[in-house]
């Protein structure tokens, strides 16, 4: 122990000395450029080099070592030791005193085991608390010892405060597996409630930044998340893992080009989410093409160029026919139709400059040609239309009813209309896309939510994040192939999770049971986590029920969740009161839930499995046949 206080000495001190060199070219870096672009974007670069080094808590510095054998599969590494932590730190010499978790070394501390131990003749786990190196445990792995680590199992076992943490110390191999998969292929992790699917996405995400940095500092990396609460949740860990540059925000605010100020009726939500309206869109868009008037003349000083209507007519399909985005078709038409009069100048022996090419373009007959037959269009000018008088779009495609759903009468935007508005941009123009999104909940999303998605993602990768037994919107996914397909990415590789580090045991048993009524194909959860218990109170008088659990449960360490929609207040600051819609991706050690009955199957299934420790159930009236706790 002695010789690990001394290394851990070493090691914060060489975080220290890495710090305050960031710090001091940050003071200086910028007087040591040559031009002031290079200063600024160097000035930018050690700047956020220096908060990434700062941002490392004062906690832990490493959560493990490895401490490789002499044995052939060791290869290079032989007699090798190393520290494996939240980041790299290197001493005064450059040599590397902690190795980051996302090396490739590293990931050899999640992947051997006795039965494979790569190489590795010891791996120590090292437990902390409040920041203070507490002791460690070795597992000698090339003698065939591997136990069940209580440094692991306390990790997995502690109460939850605040908001969610990173995992590094106790990713297990089959997360290891998804988090470091390449960023080329797509992949979509079907996960039970609890089994890190969440976690896995956002430790992928900074491996992924670790990988390949400079790409995806160029293309960008976006995490979707259900809802602002989820995000704020989340929000902590990726800059505990040092990466701060990844935005985290809601479809509905990546799509917010125009205010909410209106809500549909579901019926109407239901058809503008429906994949039918994709197709619907593109006809109200390109509905918009019209035909010549005749043919084009164009006269300039004593010249005049002309193009009949039937070769504007042959030009128009053929442009029609490259499937560009609208707007750029309108440009290519554009080009198109000045590369025949400038083929016709050069014909009759001038020779047409880019000046005059470009004055062509913008001349009077040929802007009035183009408003003619491929007018320039805002996305909210197809909607809207299309909104007041869905027939001609959707004729054949949505039914008479379905039509009359959606035919609004007034001029304000919904939140569906944002996705329509979205899909219109998207046939309109390329939107800005990511080298790689991480979509959570995403068996909640919509087609035309998914296809959102899919515009921005079609140079890059996914990583797809759901649970099919937890959609609960109208349109829930029901099988991944198709939700995968709206998604643009088919061949994502499908995998599912199932060892569950929320729900205890005790919970576990009632939700699984429900989860048998569900009619969904998955498979069901085992608890990695302890019995926890379950307790079910009647009462007529519901709010003095919930009030009397809360207290009981403030007795206990943690957070306490009240899933409720009826109004309750708690002066206590570890009490969250919420909807049970509100607290998809959310846990909390104690969870009170009141009056199951009013919920929808599933809605009942996502709010049992916030629990950490305890679950609470208290009701009035009688409870849903599948969560009868077992006799
Ligand atoms: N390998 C692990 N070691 C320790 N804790 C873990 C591990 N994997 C997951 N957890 C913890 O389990 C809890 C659930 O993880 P997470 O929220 O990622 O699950 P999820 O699959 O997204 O759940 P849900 O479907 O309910 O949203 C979190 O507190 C997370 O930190």
């Amino acid at each position: 122990m002695e010789e690990e206080r001394a290394y851990l000495g070493a090691a914060r001190a060489a975080l220290a000395r890495m710090l305050d060199l960031a710090r001091h070219r940050v003071a200086t870096g910028e007087q040591v450029a040559g031009d002031r672009y290079t200063a600024e974007t160097l000035g930018r670069m050690l700047r956020g080099h220096a908060k990434e080094l700062a941002e490392e808590p004062d906690g832990p510095l490493y959560f493990g070592r490895l401490r490789f054998g002499d044995g052939a599969t060791a290869g290079d590494h032989g007699g090798q030791t190393y520290y494996i932590g939240r980041r790299h730190i290197a001493d005064e010499a450059g040599e590397p005193m902690v190795i980051d978790w996302r090396a490739p070394v590293s990931r050899t501390f999640y992947r051997a085991s006795a039965r494979d131990p790569m190489g590795v003749a010891v791996r120590r786990r090292y437990g902390w608390r409040e920041g203070i190196l507490t002791g460690f445990e070795d597992e000698r792995l090339s003698q065939g010892q591997e136990g069940t680590s209580r440094i692991v199992a306390e990790e997995i076992e502690r109460p939850r405060v605040g908001p969610m943490r990173d995992i590094v110390a106790t990713i297990q191999p089959e997360q290891d597996d998804l988090v470091r998969a390449g960023l080329d292929g797509s992949v979509c992790v079907q996960g039970a409630p609890g089994t890190g699917k969440t976690a896995v996405g956002l430790h992928r995400a900074a491996y992924l930044l670790y990988t390949n940095r400079r790409r995806l500092k160029r293309e960008g990396v976006l995490v979707i998340g259900p809802n602002p609460a989820f995000l704020r949740y989340i929000s902590a860990v990726l800059p505990a893992l040092g990466e701060v540059d990844v935005a985290q925000r809601t479809l509905d605010q990546l799509l917010a080009r125009r205010p909410v100020s209106t809500t549909d009726t579901d019926a109407a939500a239901i058809v503008k989410h429906d994949a039918r309206m994709a197709a619907v869109l593109a006809r109200a868009l390109y509905a918009r093409l019209g035909e010549p008037a005749g043919p084009l003349t164009v006269a300039e000083d004593s010249a005049r160029w002309r193009v009949s209507e039937h070769a504007l007519g042959r030009l128009i399909d053929e442009v029609w026919q490259e499937s560009l985005p609208y707007g750029i078709g309108r440009e290519r038409l554009r080009s198109r139709v000045v590369g025949l009069l400038r083929r016709q100048a050069e014909a009759r022996g001038y020779a047409p400059g880019a000046a005059w090419v470009q004055r062509m373009g913008r001349s009077r007959p040929v802007r009035d040609l183009l408003d003619r037959v491929w007018p320039a269009v805002r996305p909210q000018e197809v909607v809207s239309a299309l909104l007041r008088d869905p027939s001609e779009a959707a004729d054949g495609i949505l039914t008479p009813a379905e039509q009359e759903a959606i035919t609004r009468r007034t001029t304000r935007w919904s939140a569906a209309d944002l996705v329509l508005l979205d899909e219109v941009a998207g046939l309109i123009n390329h939107p800005e896309t990511y080298g790689h999104i991480i979509v959570d909940e995403a068996q909640d999303l919509s087609p035309m939510e998914c296809r959102a998605l899919a515009r921005r993602s079609v140079h890059g990768s996914l990583t797809v994040l759901g649970d099919l037994a937890q959609g609960t919107a109208p349109w829930a996914a029901t099988n991944w192939s198709q939700q995968l397909t709206h998604l643009g990415k088919p061949d994502a590789r499908l995998v599912a999770l199932t060892a569950g580090f929320r729900v205890p045991g005790a919970v576990l048993a009632l939700a699984n049971r429900l989860l048998a009524t569900l009619d969904v194909d998955v498979p069901p959860t085992r608890a990695v986590r302890g019995e926890g218990s379950v307790r079910v109170r009647r009462s007529d008088d519901l709010p003095a029920a919930t009030a009397a659990a809360v207290r009981e449960a403030l007795a206990y360490e943690g957070s306490v969740g009240v899933l409720t929609r009826e109004p309750f207040v708690s002066d206590s600051d570890r009490v969250t009161v919420l909807p049970p819609a509100m607290a998809k991706g959310l846990e909390f050690d104690h969870v009170v839930l009141v009056e199951p009955a009013d919920l929808v199957p599933r809605l009942l299934y996502v709010a049992l499995t916030r629990a950490v420790s305890r679950l609470d159930i208290v009701h009035r009236r009688p409870l849903p046949p599948a969560i009868h706790p077992a006799p």
